[in-house]
């Protein structure tokens, strides 16, 4: 099967491209120069040519809370671009297949318990990444409206949770939370920093998904297409406080320094646990532990950045 990835150069893209390596699929995976998604004409212009059996939409403009609080307009236009953008090229060249990635952000704010994929835009999102929450939400409705132009089309949307680990982004600007963590305990280690600091009080909750094992579940997406629902989380089934999070990555660096909290930092979402019951009824689960996820994700830190 001929598979157009997008963002092939992120850190989901990576860990897909490292898994599909050597296997049956013809995988093209341009990269932002070679396909600017941005723009509709070019994108165009790109499927019409290529013509992928399989679509996996994973391009994005993606970062922390900080990211997206600093540049809701930005998150929110070219998220918004690129989708509509691949979704209308796709449809345009005739591709029956495609998978789009959400995010957890999609659901609405002050939900204790796991969020249902039915339970979006049934309440006010969460302020700090509005923007690119409501690019995601209008992705995965486009792809739910594509069979009405097409009938044969099947866009489905997997939503994850948070994502880590090898090939992130570690620039505190962008970074999100545990590669951030990762960074600021390396560097208190490395310059006997004997506190570090944690933004907000520490009670927050967020669900981190180790990124080989979110590319295995794509995989197994791409694999047995049909069987995937039109809307699934994927996610761990369970969640950490901000402080266990900080405490873990303690642990397997081998930091014995303690921790400030920062409570004039954004915290955003109290919790946003994704329900897993469709995900698990189509038969899924992850391998990775936190502890494990961690040390792999360090290791690529350490050569990566040559630190
Ligand atoms: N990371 C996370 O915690 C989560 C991520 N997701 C979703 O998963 C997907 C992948 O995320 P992740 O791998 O972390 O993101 P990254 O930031 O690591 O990668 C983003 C990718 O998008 C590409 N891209 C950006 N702008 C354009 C453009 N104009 N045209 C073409 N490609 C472009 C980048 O290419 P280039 O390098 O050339 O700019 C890069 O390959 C995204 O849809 C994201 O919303 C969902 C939930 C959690
Ligand atoms: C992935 C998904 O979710 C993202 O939203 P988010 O989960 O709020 O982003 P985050 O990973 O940056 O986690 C932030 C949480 O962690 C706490 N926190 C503590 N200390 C640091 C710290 O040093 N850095 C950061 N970034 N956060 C910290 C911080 O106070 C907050 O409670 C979207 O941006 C969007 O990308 C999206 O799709």
């Amino acid at each position: 099967m001929k598979i157009l990835l997008t963002g092939g150069s992120g850190m989901v893209g990576r860990n897909l491209q490292e898994q599909l390596r050597g296997g049956h699929h013809n995988l093209i995976a341009p990269s932002s120069n070679e396909l600017d998604l941005t723009s509709l004409s070019t994108t165009l212009d790109y499927l019409r040519t290529h013509k992928p059996d399989l679509v996996v939409h994973a391009a994005g403009r993606v970062g922390g809370i900080q990211a997206n609080m600093q540049e809701p307009f930005r998150y929110f236009v070219e998220n918004l671009d690129m989708g509509r953008n691949i979704i209308c090229a796709a449809l345009d060249a005739g591709v029956t297949k495609l998978i789009n990635l959400g995010s957890s952000c999609m659901y609405p704010r002050d939900h204790n318990e796991a969020l249902r994929e039915e339970q979006i835009l049934t309440g006010e999102l969460e302020p700090t990444n509005e923007g690119y929450a409501l690019a995601k939400i209008a992705t995965a409705k486009l792809c739910e409206y594509a069979k009405c132009v097409m009938q044969s089309a099947q866009y489905k949307t997997i939503i994850p949770c948070n994502l880590y680990g090898r090939f992130d982004k570690f620039d505190p600007k962008h970074s999100h939370l545990l590669p951030a963590i990762i960074e600021k305990i390396h560097r208190a280690k490395s310059e006997g920093i004997e506190k570090v600091e944690i933004w907000g009080d520490g009670s927050a909750r967020r669900e981190f998904m180790y990124a080989g094992d979110f590319a295995h579940a794509l995989i197994s997406a791409i694999d047995d297409f049909d069987s995937i629902p039109s809307l699934m989380n994927v996610g761990l089934g369970q969640d950490f406080s901000i402080k266990e999070y900080y405490e873990a990555v303690a642990e397997v660096l081998g930091y014995k320094g303690g921790f400030i909290f920062d409570t004039t930092k954004p915290v955003g979402m109290a919790r946003k646990l994704v329900n897993i019951e469709r995900q698990t009824a189509w038969g899924w689960a992850p391998k990775h532990s936190l502890q494990d996820g961690i040390a792999a994700t360090y290791q690529y830190y350490l050569q990566e950045y040559n630190v």
